[in-house]
């Protein structure tokens, strides 16, 4: 049997994306929407200070495309947490008015391919900033989840540390030329939801994940072993952008 590689977990995760159903949003009164949207702002400004207080984190992005609207990352401490804040969401009056579109659970997730054994990592000031990361305000996002194959001669599972290690380090290697561009998350969800893996980026310019995406397609790791669902790109929604996103 091929050895697992030991993994670190960090907060968990949900990504709660939801379609806005406009016709039910439109067919409020003006100052049922001004309350929804009051409302809606006080759980936004409850989210940021779990966010400021570093004991957790929170990101909403509008989604381009129509796979939904608008997504919200939550990141918790426990599983619990993340349910209740999703909870929370939904007792909103704007929930009322959305439609989940997709959902995605998972906890950050740190591999030691690459790490030296010995120290404690989860005392390592630099392993605790990605377990559990205050998320980068960048204009966009991009998510995806994705499994590694086990098909054939294709299964990663199978392959011997070292073979796996090695193709880790040339990932982690094309990765880094993207530093200052892009910032990935990386969350596992084995036993916690449909595929092996969610990526989540973040850059202030969209065609920096094309160009790494496409760039990763031709490196074993991803061209031999990855297979992916679908992708979700969208524009972050600042606070004083919030009304003019839902004013009809
Ligand atoms: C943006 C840059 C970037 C950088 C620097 C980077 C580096 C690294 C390193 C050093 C490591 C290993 C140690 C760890 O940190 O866990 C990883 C790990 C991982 N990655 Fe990565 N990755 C990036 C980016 C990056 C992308 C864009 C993708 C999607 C792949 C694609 O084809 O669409 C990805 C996937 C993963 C996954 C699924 C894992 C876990 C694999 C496992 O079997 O455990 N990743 N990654």
């Amino acid at each position: 049997m091929s050895e697992a590689v030991h993994t670190l977990e960090g907060w968990f995760v949900l990504h709660d994306f939801r379609t806005i159903d406009w016709t039910a949003w439109k067919a409020l009164s003006e100052t049922d929407r001004q309350a929804a949207i009051e409302e809606l702002k006080h759980f936004i400004q409850a989210c940021k200070q779990v966010e400021d207080n570093k004991e957790g984190a929170f990101a909403i992005y509008t989604i381009v495309g129509q796979k939904a609207d608008v997504l919200f990352v939550q990141m918790r401490p426990t599983l619990q947490e993340v349910g209740e804040v999703e909870t929370a969401f939904n007792k909103l009056r704007f929930a009322e008015c959305t439609i989940p579109a997709y959902s995605y659970v998972s906890v950050v997730e740190l591999s030691n391919y690459l790490n030296k054994e010995g120290k404690d990592p989860y005392q390592d000031p630099y392993v605790r900033g990605r377990l559990y990361p205050t998320l980068p305000k960048t204009e966009h996002i991009c998510f995806y989840p994705m499994d590694k194959k086990r098909e054939g001669a294709d299964n990663w599972y199978m392959l011997s540390m070292e073979q796996r290690r090695e193709m880790m380090r040339s990932h982690g290697l094309i990765g880094r030329k993207y530093a200052g561009q892009v910032t990935q998350i990386i969350s596992g969800s084995v036993g916690l939801d449909d595929w092996e893996w969610g990526v989540t980026l973040f850059a202030d310019d969209p065609i920096v994940f094309k160009k790494l995406v496409y760039e990763m397609r031709f490196d074993e790791a991803s061209a031999r072993f990855g297979d992916f669902g679908s992708f979700f790109v969208g524009n972050r929604l600042p606070d004083d952008q919030l009304e003019d996103f839902l004013s009809i």
